[in-house]
């Protein structure tokens, strides 16, 4: 056995970064182990090496008789798009390389597997022989099998696991596979199907995936983050599980939404998988069937709050900018709002930190109103909001428009929210109730008698936009709905509640109701609808068209704080990107398909922003931020191995 540090190609630094997997091996396995260095390497110039696109293709073709290893080109950087992942790392380069190890424990390493696309050569170099079926395919026939495979299963939980399980075994395929087919698999790797899947978590993971943080751990937290075995993170989405799409409290089950989230990070934004850590922070749980089920995989004890919970996420906070330093964003997530909008204030100007549920849900509900403009007419502050649901996604949301339109019309912004108006579980939110309401409704409590059901408020406040945050399905009735279409020749409604069981209405409700005139989003996907022979696609209006290009954003630029002017910033960009035949089937956002182009475009649009604002530290300031942002994204196309002389 030889160990990962006597590869002559490895530095002090690379050593400290590279994964190893030896020691399970050694433990697991005695088949035939050794090290090999994955291509690229570094030439004299410090740059990466890897195989020529058209080598890459020759492969694709020839699978059985691979080209020679040393036909290798210069790549990576700004000029190779969408080419490799190294950019995002703190310096233009990192001279890296990786050790493996090989034949058994190869084909069992998900970051390296590369199952039936090994090479003839590459199964003789790394003791593979045997271990496989002969035949040799390459990627691009493996996805087919693959999507082949997920769509075998008619439930959705079914191919949920499908995929999971394919991310355990080939990383790279199961990112592949993802990329190629956004549009159909992110509602199985994400919301609705991540929402059934965090209910059943416990029973159906058979390995655990992300790092968990409880009470147990509390004065141990630095501790835990080095059990992790990336050291370069660069992306921290975090949960306690309190408030799990519009599901509740899950406790620990939650780790289904940062898994989620950062597989979206990486398939939709360009981030690393290396980089990305899913985090689950353990408080307990109110969740009574939790506490009661004997299988539950969390702490069975009721939730801490107060100070107990405050010096729990004080010391995870400290700790992850110790061990990750000051450029790491940590992407707060689904946090209950009794304490997601306090450690929002008390960190943001400390950390680098994003709360999606605010900030990313704002940003891509004001990205899809612009857009809806150029349907209804019309300026921002022409018109008039109701949200029903007053948390976290709706004051958040009803601030960014506030924001936007108090700058493009100068006027104050305690004058403009008066043309936005929330509901929450006890009705329209007024001046009579604001002793009683929590701080981040207060700004909201306009003057105007008390009202308590959405339709009164719907046919009071008269207003040209429905927005539905409040996570209770069904809520906006045949009676909204046609109030809404008496009021406004074509209304605009949002459903943004998840998952699909939770949205205020469906697609087909939002359409049948108005009579073919709404302007509909969902936060879930809804299937085209069919009303009186005109077919009617319904936009996805979901924070996953923002977080991945925003953090991207704020990665390849070093940003080291989040304004709200980068939200807005994000906003623009993503409308931008809506094209004039996506408003002639009425759709206010692009469709996923090219939700990677969408992310570079986002992410220059983020980083232009944070350099004018001083936020950035990456310098010089690349000239084309697209072009930068397309070259700093992971692509999930299998690397040559090479062996190690
Ligand atoms: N599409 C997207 O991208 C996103 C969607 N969401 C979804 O939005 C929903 C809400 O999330 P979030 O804002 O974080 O949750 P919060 O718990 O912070 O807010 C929920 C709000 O809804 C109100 N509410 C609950 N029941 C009713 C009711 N019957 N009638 C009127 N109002 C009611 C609550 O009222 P009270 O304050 O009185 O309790 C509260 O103001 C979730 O389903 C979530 O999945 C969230 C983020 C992004
Ligand atoms: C989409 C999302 O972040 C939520 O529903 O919580
Ligand atoms: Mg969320």
């Amino acid at each position: 056995m030889i160990s990962s540090s006597s590869c002559s190609f490895l530095s002090n630094s690379a050593v400290a970064g590279s994964r190893s997997f030896c020691g399970g091996a050694r433990k697991g396995h005695s088949s035939p182990f050794r090290v090999v260095c994955l291509a690229p390497s570094n030439d004299r110039n410090g740059s990466v090496v890897l195989d020529s696109p058209a080598k890459k293709e020759q492969i694709r073709n020839e699978p059985t008789s691979p080209p020679a290893e040393e036909e290798t080109v210069s790549s990576g950087g700004p000029q190779d798009v969408y080419g490799e992942d190294k950019a995002t790392e703190d310096q233009f380069v990192t001279p890296w390389n990786v050790s493996v190890a090989s034949g058994y424990t190869l084909l069992r390493d998900p970051h390296f597997n590369k199952g039936l696309a090994f090479t003839e050569k590459e199964r003789d170099a790394h003791y593979l022989r045997g271990l496989l079926p002969p035949t040799v395919i390459p990627q691009e026939t493996q996805v087919k099998k693959m999507i082949q495979h997920v769509r075998q299963y008619q439930v959705p939980l079914q191919k949920y696991m499908a995929m999971m399980d394919l991310q355990e075994r080939n990383e790279r395929l199961f990112y592949k596979l993802l990329i190629e087919h956004v549009e159909e698999l992110l509602p199985v790797v994400y919301t609705p199907t991540v929402g059934e899947a965090c209910q059943k978590y416990g029973s159906i993971f058979m390995r655990p995936q992300g790092l968990y943080i409880s009470l147990k751990e509390k004065g141990r937290i630095l501790e835990v983050l080095r059990n992790w075995p990336e050291k370069n993170i660069q992306v921290i989405v975090v949960t306690d599980g309190e408030r799990i799409l519009g599901l509740g409290d899950l406790g620990c089950q939650g780790m289904g939404i940062p898994v989620g989230k950062l597989s979206l990070y990486t398939a939709l934004g360009g981030v690393r998988p290396s980089a990305c850590l899913p985090i689950t922070i353990d408080v307990g749980t109110n969740n009574e069937n939790l506490l009661n089920d004997e299988l539950y995989i969390g702490l069975k004890q009721r939730r801490a709050t107060g100070q107990e919970y405050a010096e729990l996420m004080h010391e995870f906070m400290s700790a992850v900018k110790q061990n990750y330093g000051e450029k790491v964003l940590i992407q707060f997530e689904d946090f209950a709002n009794h304490n997601a909008f306090d450690l929002l204030e008390k960190y943001r100007s400390t950390h680098l930190v994003f709360n999606d549920d605010i900030q990313g849900t704002a940003s891509v509900v004001l990205a899809g109103l612009v857009a809806a403009l150029k349907l209804v007419g019309g300026n921002l502050a022409d018109h008039r909001f109701l949200f029903l649901g007053a948390g976290e996604a709706g004051t958040g949301i009803a601030e960014l428009i506030a924001l936007e339109t108090s700058k493009q019309t100068n006027a104050p912004l305690d004058e403009v929210r008066k043309n936005i108006w929330l509901v929450d579980s006890k009705g329209l939110i007024v001046s009579s109730r604001k002793e009683s309401l929590q701080h981040f409704k207060k700004p909201w409590a306009h003057d105007h008698e008390p009202v308590h059901r959405l339709v009164d408020a719907v046919n009071k406040i008269k207003p040209t936009v429905l927005i539905g945050t409040s996570g209770q399905g069904r809520t906006f009735t045949k009676e909204v709905i046609e109030a809404m279409a008496s009021i406004n020749e074509k209304p605009i409604i949002l459903s943004l509640s998840n998952p699909t069981s939770q949205s205020e209405c469906t697609a087909e409700e939002a359409y049948k109701w108005s009579q073919g005139r709404a302007i509909f989003a969902s936060g879930s996907p809804f299937p085209p609808v069919e009303y009186e022979g005109k077919a009617f696609v319904p936009g996805q209006a979901n924070n996953a068209y923002i977080f991945p290009g925003f953090g991207l954003g704020l990665i390849m630029s070093g940003t080291i704080r989040v304004h709200d002017d980068l939200l807005l910033a994000a906003s623009e960009a993503l409308a931008a990107q809506v094209s004039e035949e996506n408003f002639e089937k009425g759709l206010i956002y692009p469709p996923f398909t090219n939700i990677r182009k969408i992310s570079a475009h986002i992410a220059a649009s983020v980083a232009a922003k944070a350099y004018e604002l001083g936020l950035a530290t990456r310098l010089p300031q690349p000239k084309d931020l697209v072009k930068f942002a397309e070259s700093c994204m992971y692509t999930p196309a299998y690397r040559s191995y090479r062996q190690q002389e």
